[in-house]
Formats: structure tokens, C-alpha cells, sequence
């Protein structure tokens, strides 16, 4: 098994400082390997650090300490003290992700959301839109809403676009926020197995799932953020 990434005693304070300093420990002493092919899920209670693990996987968020290696072009390399030149290729090629929320940009329309990873990976309009067009209708975003910019679009109709614009490149590693939360069970069922088809093409998924259905559905391994533990694939309630 080709590992992806390999956190090493991975921590993270936050610090608040338009209230006093105050220092939130969130994460500590992280250890975590992820590998191609396989489908590792971040579990814990509410508040216990998922997303703050994600987001720094994403290098959204600086370690406080520790080391998060990526391999990026065959080589590991640590995003804790990547160039932004370093962070800005890893995110074109590398590293996916669908945020829980998309962030909508006025005027631009959802399938130029869509398209934009291709587009600016250099791929022919002609190219970027048939991709788009195939996973809209997969992921049943009605045509007559291709035209117009997601901001009015239901939740469950924008969290589609996000995983549309996600699924639209075939990256090697690929996060997911929650990308079920708004979806009804037609809509969860279709998202199962784009992210099966990714799993199947040797990307490393890490997700956020709540819903226990599609955990059962995907994970690989289990890791618990509160416990800082992997176990294998195990059916939690
Ligand atoms: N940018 C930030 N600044 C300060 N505190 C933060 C920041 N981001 C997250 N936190 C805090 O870190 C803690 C963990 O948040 P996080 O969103 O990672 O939890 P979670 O496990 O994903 O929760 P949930 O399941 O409720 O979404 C929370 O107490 C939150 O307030």
C-alpha cells in the first residue's frame, strides 16, 4: 500500500487573540497514515477537532507542532513548512477538497464553478464543460440552474455544485467535509459512489461523515480524533 499522507505527532492551539490571548488546544500528538485506495474517516464528538484535522491537512491551518508529509509528485513533502508556491501545487494536483459549504462567487456561473479546477489546470473549455455537464446531471443540479451562480441555490443544491467542482479532476488525495450533510438519501446514494469510483482509481479519501450509513458505506479505517486512534473498519452507531 502506497502511503499518501503521514502526520507525526500532528498538534494545534489555537490562539484568540481579539479575546485576550486565550489558547485552545485542539489537536495533540496526532500520529496517522493514509494510503492510496483507501477510505479513512475522521470520527469523534462534536467539538473533539475533525475539521480543525482536515483543514490542516488542507494546510488551511499551520500545526502548531508536528509534521503532516504529502506525497506530492512521488516525493513526501511536509506541508508545515511547504513555500505558498509548494501549497498552491499541491492544492492544483494533489490535494482535493469539498468543504461542507460551498463559497459562492457573485456572477459566476455554476458550471464555471465547476469547471474552474480543469480550467486552470490548463484543460480545453470544450473538455472542462463536458466533464461538468456529466456530473451535474449525475449529481441532478437541473440545466436550467447551469447558467446562474450558485448563491441562490438551496443547500442541497449548492453542496452538489461543491462536489461537482470536487469530483470534476481526479485528484491522488481528496478531503471531504460532511458532503451528505444537506442531501436527501437519492442524492447521498449517488455521492456513495462517486466517492467509491475514486476510491477505485487509488485516490486516499479522508471524510467527515455523520451519518452512519455512509461511514458503513466507505470507511477503510476509523480514526477517532478524540481518542487519537486507528482502528480498521468498524460499525459505530
Ligand atoms: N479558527 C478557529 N479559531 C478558534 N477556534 C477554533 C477555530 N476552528 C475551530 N476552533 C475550535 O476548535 C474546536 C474543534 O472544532 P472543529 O470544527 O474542528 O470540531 P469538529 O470535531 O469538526 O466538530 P463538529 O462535529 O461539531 O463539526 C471547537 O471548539 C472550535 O470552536
Amino acid at each position: 500500500m502506497t502511503s499518501m499522507i503521514h502526520i507525526e505527532g500532528l498538534s494545534k492551539t489555537f490562539t484568540l487573540h481579539n479575546q485576550g490571548g486565550i489558547q485552545l488546544p485542539i489537536l495533540d500528538n496526532i500520529h496517522l497514515e493514509v494510503f492510496a485506495g483507501k477510505c479513512t474517516v475522521l470520527f469523534g464528538e462534536s467539538g473533539s477537532g475533525k475539521s480543525t484535522l482536515l483543514r490542516s491537512l488542507y494546510a488551511n491551518y499551520l500545526p502548531s507542532s508536528g509534521a503532516i508529509h504529502v506525497r506530492h509528485n512521488g516525493e513526501m513533502i511536509d506541508l508545515a513548512c511547504a513555500t505558498s508556491h509548494q501549497l498552491l501545487e499541491v492544492r492544483r494536483q494533489t490535494i482535493g477538497y469539498v468543504s461542507q459549504f460551498l463559497r459562492v462567487i457573485p456572477r459566476v456561473s455554476t458550471l464555471d464553478v465547476v469547471k474552474q479546477p480543469l480550467r486552470d489546470r490548463g484543460i480545453e473549455n470544450d473538455e472542462a464543460e463536458s466533464k461538468a455537464v456529466e456530473l451535474l446531471t449525475r449529481l441532478n443540479i437541473p440545466e436550467r440552474l447551469w447558467s446562474l451562480a450558485p448563491s441562490t441555490f438551496s443547500g442541497g443544491e449548492q453542496q452538489r455544485v461543491n462536489i461537482a467542482r470536487g469530483f470534476i479532476q481526479d485528484y491522488p488525495i481528496l478531503l471531504l467535509d460532511e458532503p451528505t450533510a444537506s442531501l436527501d438519501q437519492k442524492n447521498t446514494q449517488i455521492v456513495i459512489e462517486l466517492i467509491q469510483e475514486t476510491l477505485a482509481k487509488n485516490t486516499a479519501v479522508v471524510g467527515i461523515f455523520h451519518d452512519a450509513d455512509v461511514r458503513e458505506a466507505l470507511a477503510d479505517h476509523v480514526f477517532d480524533v478524540s481518542a487519537n486512534h486507528l482502528q480498521p473498519k468498524v460499525k459505530i452507531a
